[in-house]
């Protein structure tokens, strides 16, 4: 059992709070936000993540968790210190660390014997030195801080049993207590664990996201190869996936990667690249590819209705992906904004995230309680997220309800025939094209510079 605090309870850090308090560790998390510190002692979650309430209130019960606002408190009472503040986009592409380097601040000054302070949000190479050198300009005393790289590779909506039973867990550190301490720590998750230096485990964290969204971009470039050439993407998938060597996981081709990972994590690491005059042309591309996703599917709109001033379109599923309610660069708000800034009207519903996208989105939107009020009167209706309950959709009663018959399908849930068979046009994401051969060609004009924001 370890005196842990974890500083930051947002969807890392309520997360890795709760599951070591499940392991039995003695757990404080700490957020500058005091009324989300208040709602989390009176047992409310700040965001919709499955399975974590009932064990955020388990571990309460059991006085293994508490919550708090003071993080001096928090981190003289705690063996094990961890940051999991956000890291979100510059305006530049770095990975803005205004929160890292508060907190780090705030350690030093309240440091009053030898901590572990371990870094679980995702940051750039140099930060855990930097992050180190903070901690000791602040220190009241010449007190022994061992820094940890240790970065979290947790997807929302699945993130308690991601973490509970993670393919493995990463650990960078310099010297041998910290590195039996962190081996303590992940003993009970039985999980392969890869010990590195600092660096090498932060640039894991940028190369592993790297990698899926390079692998998301490659499928959105085949599928839209597909659409050009009548082929469908999905047996392309299956009879590519089949090789061991490429797999059949994350080979789902749709309207772009989002959420808060993603296109910052490739952003910052372009741009880590860039600062030493290497101009990573292949991550480049990777977020040009996405963001022409988005572009690409108004496009589809845009000529299949013959222009998009006055049209309505409906918007099933707001959020980045299913199972949250994290609408941050969300495909579905990017698509939408574009939508709206051509003359169209939007309708739209999520099952959990409607009310974080009327934050995002303002009055502009219609959000409906129910899937089938959004797709009333629509011209067309853009499937944005797969949740499961709109995979079984009603295309009989979607096609009553709408004024037009187009149904885009943004993640390729459908099946044509049956949305055909209801009287309505079915558009996917590399799937058999609607017209013949030559005539939908959804070249966009998007330009990209590595400085744009
Ligand atoms: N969201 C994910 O799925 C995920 C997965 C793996 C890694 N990460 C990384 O983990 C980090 C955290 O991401 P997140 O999605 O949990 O962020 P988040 O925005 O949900 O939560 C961050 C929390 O930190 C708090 N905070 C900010 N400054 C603070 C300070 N000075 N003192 C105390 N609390 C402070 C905020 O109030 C907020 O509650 C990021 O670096 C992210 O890239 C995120
Ligand atoms: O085949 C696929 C798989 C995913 N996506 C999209 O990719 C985005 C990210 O999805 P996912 O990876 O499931 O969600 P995140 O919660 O963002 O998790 C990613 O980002 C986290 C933060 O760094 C990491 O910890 C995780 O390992 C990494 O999967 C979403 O918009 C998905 O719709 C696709 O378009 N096609």
């Amino acid at each position: 059992m370890k005196s842990i605090a974890i500083i930051g309870a947002g969807y890392v850090g309520l997360v890795t709070a709760t599951c070591f308090a499940e392991l039995g560790n003695d757990v404080v998390c700490v957020d500058n936000n005091a009324a989300k510190v208040a709602g989390l002692e009176a047992g409310e979650i700040p965001f919709y993540e499955p399975s974590l309430a009932e064990m955020v209130t388990r571990n309460t019960q059991a006085k293994r968790l508490g919550f708090t606002t003071d993080i001096s408190a928090a981190v003289r009472r705690a063996e094990v210190i961890f940051i999991a503040v956000g890291t979100p986009m510059r305006s530049d592409g770095h990975a803005d660390l205004s929160a890292v380097r508060a907190v780090a601040r705030e350690i030093g000054l309240a440091l009053d014997g030898p901590k572990i302070v371990v870094s679980k949000s995702t940051v750039p190479v140099e930060t855990g030195e930097m992050i180190s050198s903070i901690i000791r300009e602040h220190a009241p005393g010449d007190y022994a801080v061992s820094v940890v790289s240790n970065p979290e590779f947790l997807r929302e909506g699945s993130a308690v049993s991601d973490f509970l039973k993670p393919d493995r867990v990463v650990v960078g550190c310099s010297d041998a207590t910290a590195e039996a301490a962190m081996r303590d720590l992940y003993a009970p998750l039985d999980a392969p664990l890869v010990v590195t230096d600092v660096r090498t485990s932060e640039m894991i964290k940028y190369a592993a996201n790297a990698f899926l969204a390079t692998k998301i971009s490659f499928i959105n470039e085949i599928a839209n190869i597909c659409e050009l050439l009548d082929v469908d993407v999905r047996a392309v998938c299956a009879g590519i996936g089949y090789d061991q060597r490429i797999g059949t996981k994350f080979l789902n081709p749709g309207i772009g990667y989002g959420g808060s990972c993603f296109p910052k994590d490739v952003r910052a690491l372009e741009q880590l690249a860039v600062e030493r005059d290497y101009p990573a042309p292949l991550l480049h591309s990777v977020e040009l590819v996405n963001r022409r996703q988005v572009e690409r599917t108004v496009m589809k709109f845009e000529r299949e209705l013959g222009g998009l001033n006055g049209k309505t379109i409906a918007v099933l599923g707001l959020a980045f992906k299913p199972n949250t309610d994290d609408v941050r660069d969300a495909p579905a708000i990017a698509i939408i904004q574009r939508l709206l800034d051509r003359g169209a009207k939007v309708r739209a519903h999520d099952p959990i995230a409607n009310a974080a996208a009327a934050q995002v989105l303002g009055p502009n939107v219609a959000l409906h309680d129910t899937m089938y009020d959004a797709v009333e009167g629509a011209d067309a209706l853009l499937l944005a997220t797969e949740w499961n309950e709109f995979r079984s959709l009603d295309f009989t009663r979607c096609a009553k309800a709408m004024r037009g018959d187009l149904i885009l399908d943004g993640r390729n849930i459908f099946e044509p025939e049956k949305v055909r068979a209801a009287g309505l046009r079915y558009l996917g994401v590399g799937r058999v094209k609607l017209r013949g051969k030559g005539s939908v060609v959804y070249e966009t004009p998007v330009s990209y510079s590595a400085t744009q924001s």
